[in-house]
């Protein structure tokens, strides 16, 4: 098996499919990181400390398993309504009072990509407004019941059917998704990783 580019301590489908549309090959690290947040810990940091902690946890799984080290990559999304983190709901009913919360109202989704490697720990966070439109309580039961929120912060997906959701989006699609690319491309420029070479591991 060739080398990866880069390693992936993330189980995210669609973290996935983000790194194969810039052709960045990968292979993927089982870490897990507990994802509480702090008391009245700030958005912005938890994001980034989250991401970070994953790649680190990703980057010990990988010096203890005697494969190449490459760089690890992990990151960490979090909708943020008038200040308040929303993570990936618990039940369908915490589904239901994030997207009624949601409803009509702009918030921020947050991002940290963190890259670690032997020799440094650099991390960048996008951040892109968006605009829900008014749901009714029937759009809002209808969603729930795909199942598309259960897994996804702010219970919605922009990439599915949460698109008829989203009134505006103002930055990063790809980091609403869960891997902006722009920065990430940039991030990985630094640890000297080629963005364009084909992916196949
Ligand atoms: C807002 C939004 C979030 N999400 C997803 C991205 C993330 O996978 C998830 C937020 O949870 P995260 O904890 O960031 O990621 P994860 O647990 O899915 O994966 P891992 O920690 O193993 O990397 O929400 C979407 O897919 N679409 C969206 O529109």
């Amino acid at each position: 098996m060739d080398v990866p580019s880069i390693y992936l301590a993330s189980q995210s489908p669609r973290r996935r499919e983000l790194l194969e549309q810039i052709r960045v090959s990968y292979q993927v690290l089982a870490s897990e990181v507990n994802e509480t947040p702090l008391l009245n810990e700030h958005p912005q940091h938890y994001v980034e400390r989250i991401a970070e902690a994953k790649a680190e946890a990703g980057w010990q799984l990988l010096k203890a398993s005697g494969l190449a080290q490459r760089p690890v990559l992990a990151a960490d999304t979090a909708v943020v309504l008038e200040g308040v983190i929303l993570g990936k709901p618990s039940s369908v009913a915490d589904a239901k009072a994030m997207l009624t919360d949601l409803s009509g109202k702009p918030h921020q989704v947050m991002t940290s990509v963190a890259v670690v490697n032997a020799e440094a720990t650099k991390l960048i966070t996008s951040i892109t407004d968006v605009l829900f439109k008014p749901l009714t309580e029937s759009l809002i039961d209808r969603y729930c019941a795909t199942g598309e929120p259960n897994d996804k912060a702010g219970a919605y997906g922009i990439q599915g059917l949460g698109a008829i959701l989203v009134a505006a989006i103002k930055g990063s699609y790809s980091g609403v998704v869960g891997l902006p690319l722009t920065e990430t491309a940039a991030l990985l420029a630094q640890f000297e990783v080629d963005v364009w070479q084909s992916h196949g591991v």
